[in-house]
């Protein structure tokens, strides 16, 4: 296996785009956010809240019926289209032209919403980022796996890794399985853990940022709005997912000192996405 490439301020920098002084929210991009069921609508309220903090100039969300309020007013900035049914999403519709599509936070598995998922992959041409239960209903339907186009972006978290390629008896067959499957469908597979290792075919990309604060619900529903903003705003697939790894990681770092350990939650990630990006560029 090939020697990682560690992501560290230096191999972001190569990466970072500054943003032009004469930008506008049309061309900071406009994201969506597909995800939310009934009682895992926070999922979305934070992967949004993350997008919209990385950049991107507009994003809108994709939530069934019951979301409607709590989205409204968790987030002022996010624009809201709900699917006809009240507790899950089982038809995926919009008529925004989005640069990137975020799926999977706090989505549910319902037989309605894995067939909206199907219809979603057969269709799209939009840069992707795939997460959470949209990885597991790709893991309960593996004959989907084609029609997911090359250099969508996948995060999964160990157990929805191993529910998407199988079990593995060493951390080497871990990598090896997962470097066949980013190859065989194209796909860029983010290793989330301790540390987060990206896959782009034989490559391998290993994250220096991140602590043991990130052990808590909701960091990784924050990272799919992270990368998927930076996708929105035309970083290559790779490049999004690295910046997204490095700057999530490097939130912990920064509150660390002031949370400690147990104290810091997602919305802690998303508090420190500023200094991230203030302290990559210092
Ligand atoms: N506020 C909200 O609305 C929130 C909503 N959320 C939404 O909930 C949905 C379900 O997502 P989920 O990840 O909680 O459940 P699931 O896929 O069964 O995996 C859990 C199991 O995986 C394992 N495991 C996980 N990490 C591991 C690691 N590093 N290293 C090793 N193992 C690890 C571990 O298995 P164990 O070790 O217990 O066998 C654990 O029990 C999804 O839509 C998500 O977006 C959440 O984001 C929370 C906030
Ligand atoms: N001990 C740890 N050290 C560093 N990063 C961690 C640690 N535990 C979890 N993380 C990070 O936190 C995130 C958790 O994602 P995930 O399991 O999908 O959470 P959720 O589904 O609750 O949002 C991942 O980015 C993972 O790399
Ligand atoms: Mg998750």
């Amino acid at each position: 296996m090939m020697n990682p490439i560690y992501i560290d301020q230096k191999e972001v920098l190569k990466r970072y785009k500054q943003p032009d002084p004469h930008t506008h929210k049309g061309i900071q991009g406009h994201a969506i956010i597909i995800g939310g069921s009934y009682g895992k609508m926070g999922a979305v309220c934070l992967s949004s809240k993350a997008c919209l903090k990385t950049g991107c100039g507009l994003v809108t969300v994709f939530i069934p019926k019951c979301g409607y309020d709590i989205l409204q007013i968790a987030i002022p900035e996010v624009m809201v289209v709900t699917d006809k049914d009240e507790k899950f999403i089982s038809n995926i519709t919009f008529d925004i032209k989005p640069q990137a599509i975020g799926i999977g936070p706090g989505l549910g598995l319902e037989i309605e919403t894995q067939q909206a998922v199907y219809k979603l992959l057969k269709t799209n041409k939009i840069p992707l980022v795939i997460d959470a239960d949209a990885l597991n209903i790709l893991s309960k339907n593996k004959e989907w796996f084609p029609l997911v186009q090359p250099k969508t972006i996948l995060t999964p978290h160990p157990k929805e890794l191993e529910r998407l390629i199988g079990k593995w008896t060493s951390e080497e067959e871990k990598l090896e399985k997962t470097v066949a499957f980013s190859k065989q469908y194209h796909l860029i597979i983010v290793m989330k853990g301790a540390p987060t290792r990206i896959i782009d075919g034989d490559t391998i990309y290993e994250n220096t940022t991140g602590n043991a604060a990130l052990a808590t619900a909701g960091t990784g529903d924050v990272l799919t709005g992270m990368i998927t903003s930076l996708l929105t705003q035309s970083y290559e697939p790779i490049n999004a997912a690295i910046l997204g790894v490095y700057l999530h990681g490097l939130t912990a770092d920064i509150a660390l000192p002031e949370t400690g350990y147990q104290s810091f939650i997602a919305s802690d990630v998303i508090a420190n996405i500023g200094k991230a990006f203030l302290s990559i560029t210092a």
